[in-house]
């Protein structure tokens, strides 16, 4: 793992081709955004409630599609989780917008998150509230970022609400992205 990342993130380069980044996109956008945050986003395999953070049991949707349950079986055969992931997000950003400084619901979720971004490049900040320490990923297309142990726990991540980010002093417009982020809902229990 690349030195200077939190201890428990895990950054794989080219996870998805570009094809396949681009059918996911597709997917998604066949599908129906919900427009009720900042930016939209579709869920899969259970809602979480974003205001109450939680899932609840009634929350369930019903198994990932075949699309994403793919995703799911190879993140299993891969070794990032034990468990086939159940929930899925979709976030889309446009420039200009990002998602606060946060720690995925404990409770709701089990001890590994798999972030797949699509499309375009941005910065994802993840801080240290203990020793104020701060780390900067560029999460590239195709990219897989995996949050566990203490990225997962004690580090927040974010993006910040930017139209540009500045990698090695030189500043690069962001185009539309897309992530999808794969998790385990723990209800009561405890997979990974
Ligand atoms: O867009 C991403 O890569 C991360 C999204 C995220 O942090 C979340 O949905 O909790
Ligand atoms: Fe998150």
């Amino acid at each position: 793992m690349d030195a200077g990342f939190p201890e428990g993130l895990t950054y794989v380069p080219e996870f998805l081709s570009e094809a396949a980044s681009k059918a996911l996109a597709d997917a998604l956008d066949a599908d129906e955004w919900d427009q009720t945050l900042k930016r939209r986003v579709q869920h899969f395999g259970y809602r979480y409630d974003y205001r109450a953070r939680s899932v609840e049991t009634d929350a369930y949707l019903g198994p990932l599609p075949d699309w994403l349950a793919t995703v799911a079986q190879r993140l299993v055969c891969e070794g990032h989780f034990h468990h086939a992931p159940d929930q899925v997000i979709a976030n889309e950003y446009w420039p200009g917008q990002g998602i606060s400084a946060h720690v995925d619901c404990v409770p709701c979720f089990g001890g590994s998150i798999v972030s797949l971004s699509l499309l375009s490049p941005c910065e994802m900040i993840f801080r240290n509230p203990e020793t104020g320490d701060r780390r900067f990923v560029m999460l590239q297309p195709g990219a897989l970022l995996k949050m566990e142990g203490p990225a997962r726990y004690q580090w927040t991540h974010e993006i910040p609400a930017r139209l540009a980010d500045t990698v090695h002093g030189e500043r690069r417009l962001r185009g539309r992205r897309l992530s999808l982020t794969f998790r385990n809902v723990t209800l009561g229990e405890n997979p990974t």
